[in-house]
C-alpha cells in the first residue's frame, strides 16, 4: 500500500527534517529485519536494544525514510529523515494514518486493569455478536475479525498490528471492537492515537513490577489510558477497587462507576452461588449466569455497563448475558471417571490466585481436599513469586509448586522463590515438582473422589516456553489424558 509521507505525519510534531518530504513509501516498520525497498523505518528506544542502532541496517535493506529521536551523524542523500521527540508515540499516529484511521470508523472500547481484561473483552465480543452485530476482538487468547481468527501473540498487539487489524475489521463491516489494553501497551504508546468510544477499568493488584518497578508507576501507566480518552467517550470504573476513582481523576470522558457493594451508576448483587453458575441481581433484575466467583460478578457488571452505555436495550442485554459461557482457560472444570474435579484457571497473580481459591472454598462442602498445582512465569515480576506461594499454601490443603513458562530462567530457582513466601508451619503441605506434567500427575494420584485440584497459571495457553522454545503443552489436555489412563 503506497502512501505519501506527508499524508501520514498528521498531528506529529516534526522537530527537524532532512530530504524529500513528499516521498511515497511502501510500508512502515519498527523492526529493521522486516524492512524492504521503499519502506519507512521507525527507530524506537526499547527495553533490550535501541532501534537507532539499526538505522544503517534498515537503509541497507532499502528504507527510504527514517523516523528517529536522534539523527545519525551521516545522513544518506536518497533517504528522508524526520526527528521527533518520541518515536513510539509518533508510531501510533503513523500506523493509524497508514491504515486510514480505522478507529474513527468503529466503536472501540478498551479494557484495562490487572485481572479480568480478557474475560470482559471476550464477553463483550460474544454479547454483541449475539445482539446481531459484526464485532472485532483483540485479546490475550485470540484476536477476531468478526468470525475470522487471527492468532494473538500479545495481550495488546504493537501499534502497527493494532491499526492493521482494526482496518481489517472496518473492511469486514464490523461496527464494534473490544480490546485489552495492557499497562505495557500504554507505557509504550501502542494505543496512543486510537479513538476510543469507551474505557473500562477492572482492578489494580500486584503484577508486572519487573517492568514498571513501583506500584505507583504501574498505576500511572493504567491511568494514562483514561487520561487519553476524549470528551465524547465514556470511562467506567470499578468503585469497589481502591484505585478505581483515581483512574478517572484526570479523564475528559464521561465518568461512570460499577459496584456490587456501594452506591454506583451500575449495580449488581450476588443472590446465589453454585458450582455451575451464579444467580445475580443486575440493575434490579434477576439474572442466571454460567459464571462462578465474586470477581465474575464484577466482570459481568462491567460488561453490562458498557453494553448499556453503547445504547443497547436493558432487556435484550440481560437475556443474551444469561447465555454467555466462560472464556477458555478461566475456571474450566473437568471431572475424572472416579469423581475428582480439576479446575484449570489462568490465575497468574497473587490476587487472581486468592480469588479463585476463595471461590473454591465458598463452594466446597469442606470434606474435600483442595490440591493446588501452580508455578510462576520466568523473566517476569519476581516479587509476585513468594506472594503466590503464600496464597497457594494459605488457601489449599496441599500445594505442588511447579513450572509455568520458565523462559530463560532455571525452574528450580523460580520454585524456591515461591517457596520463600510459605510460612514455616505450612511448608509440610508443599511439594516441589518442576516438570509440570509430573506435578499434575502427582496431584491426580493424591486426589480421591470429590477432591478438587486447581491447576493455575496457564489457562488457555497451549505451550510451555523453555529457553526460547515453545513446546506444545496444554493443562486441560494433560488432565484429560491422565484422568482417562
Ligand atoms: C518488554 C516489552 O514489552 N517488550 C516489547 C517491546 O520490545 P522492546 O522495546 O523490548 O524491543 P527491543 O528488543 O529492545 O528493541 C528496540 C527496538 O529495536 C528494534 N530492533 C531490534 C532488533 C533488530 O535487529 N532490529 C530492530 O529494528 C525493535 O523492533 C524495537 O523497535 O516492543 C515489542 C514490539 O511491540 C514487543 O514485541 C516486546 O514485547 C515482548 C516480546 C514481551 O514479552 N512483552 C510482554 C512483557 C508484554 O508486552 N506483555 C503485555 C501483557 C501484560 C499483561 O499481562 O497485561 C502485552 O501487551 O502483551
Ligand atoms: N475481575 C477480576 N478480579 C480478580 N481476578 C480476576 C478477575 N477476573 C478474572 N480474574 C482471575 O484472573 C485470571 C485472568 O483473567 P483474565 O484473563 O480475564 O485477566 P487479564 O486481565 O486478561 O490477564 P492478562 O494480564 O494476562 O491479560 C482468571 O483466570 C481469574 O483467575
Ligand atoms: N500476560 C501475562 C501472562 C502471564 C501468564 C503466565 N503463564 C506466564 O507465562 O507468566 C504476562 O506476559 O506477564
Ligand atoms: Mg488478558
Amino acid at each position: 500500500m503506497t502512501k505519501k509521507i506527508t499524508d501520514l505525519l498528521g498531528s506529529i510534531n516534526i522537530v527537524e527534517s532532512i530530504g524529500d518530504l513528499e516521498r511515497e513509501i511502501n510500508a512502515i516498520h519498527f523492526d529493521s529485519r522486516k524492512v524492504e525497498t521503499g519502506d519507512f523505518f521507525i527507530a524506537q528506544v526499547g527495553t533490550q536494544s535501541d532501534g537507532h542502532d539499526y538505522i544503517t541496517k534498515a537503509i541497507e535493506q532499502g528504507a527510504k525514510a527514517i523516523l528517529c529521536e536522534r539523527l545519525p551523524e551521516l545522513t544518506h542523500p536518497d533517504v528522508s529523515y524526520f526527528r521527533v521527540e518520541n518515536t513510539s508515540k509518533a508510531l501510533s499516529v503513523l500506523a493509524h494514518n497508514y491504515y486510514n484511521r480505522p478507529s474513527d470508523h468503529l466503536k472501540l472500547v478498551g479494557v484495562t486493569g490487572t485481572n479480568g481484561k480478557t474475560t470482559i473483552a471476550s464477553l463483550l465480543y460474544e454479547l454483541f455478536r449475539k445482539l446481531g452485530y459484526k464485532v472485532g476482538l483483540l485479546s490475550t487468547v485470540t484476536n477476531y475479525i468478526d468470525s475470522k481468527v487471527v492468532k494473538a501473540t500479545h495481550t495488546t498487539p504493537d501499534a502497527i498490528q493494532i491499526s492493521a487489524l482494526l482496518n481489517e475489521m472496518v473492511a469486514a463491516g464490523c461496527e464494534y471492537c473490544f480490546m485489552e489494553v495492557s499497562s505495557h501497551a500504554v507505557d509504550q504508546h501502542r494505543t496512543a492515537d486510537l479513538n476510543f468510544k469507551g474505557g473500562i477499568f477492572t482492578n489494580l493488584t500486584h503484577d508486572h513490577l519487573d517492568y514498571h518497578k513501583t506500584f505507583d508507576s504501574y498505576l500511572r501507566a493504567k491511568k494514562g489510558f483514561f487520561d487519553q480518552l476524549g470528551k465524547t467517550a465514556f470511562a467506567i470504573t470499578n468503585a469497589d477497587d481502591k484505585n478505581g476513582k483515581i483512574m478517572l481523576q484526570n479523564t475528559k470522558a464521561h465518568k461512570f462507576t460499577y459496584s456490587t457493594r456501594a452506591f454506583a451508576d451500575f449495580r449488581a448483587q450476588i443472590l446465589e452461588k453454585h458450582f455451575n453458575g451464579m444467580l445475580l441481581e443486575m440493575d434490579g433484575i434477576e439474572l442466571w449466569t454460567n459464571f462462578i466467583g465474586d470477581f465474575n460478578a464484577h466482570n459481568l457488571l462491567a460488561v453490562y455497563s458498557a453494553a448499556r452505555l453503547l445504547d443497547q436495550s436493558k432487556e435484550e442485554v440481560l437475556m443474551k448475558m444469561s447465555e454467555l459461557k466462560s472464556v477458555a482457560g478461566r475456571f474450566e472444570s473437568l471431572v475424572s471417571p472416579n469423581g475428582v474435579m480439576a479446575i484449570v484457571d489462568y490465575a497468574h497473580t497473587p490476587d487472581a490466585l486468592k480469588n479463585v481459591l476463595q471461590t473454591i472454598d465458598q463452594l466446597r462442602t469442606k470434606n474435600e481436599t483442595v490440591i493446588t498445582v501452580v508455578g510462576a512465569g520466568g523473566d517476569r515480576d519476581k516479587t509476585k513469586r513468594p506472594l503466590m506461594g503464600n496464597v497457594a499454601a494459605e488457601y489449599s490443603d496441599k500445594v505442588i509448586l511447579t513450572s509455568d513458562n520458565p523462559r530463560s530462567e532455571d525452574p528450580d530457582t523460580i520454585i524456591s522463590e515461591m517457596k520463600e513466601g510459605v510460612s514455616a508451619d505450612k511448608l509440610r503441605k508443599v511439594l516441589a515438582i518442576s516438570d509440570r506434567k509430573e506435578a499434575i500427575r502427582t496431584a491426580i494420584m493424591l486426589a480421591q473422589k470429590d477432591d478438587i485440584i486447581l491447576v493455575a497459571g496457564k489457562g488457555h495457553e497451549d505451550y510451555q516456553e523453555i529457553k526460547g522454545v515453545k513446546y506444545h503443552f496444554d493443562d486441560k489436555e494433560i488432565i484429560n489424558e491422565i484422568f482417562n489412563q
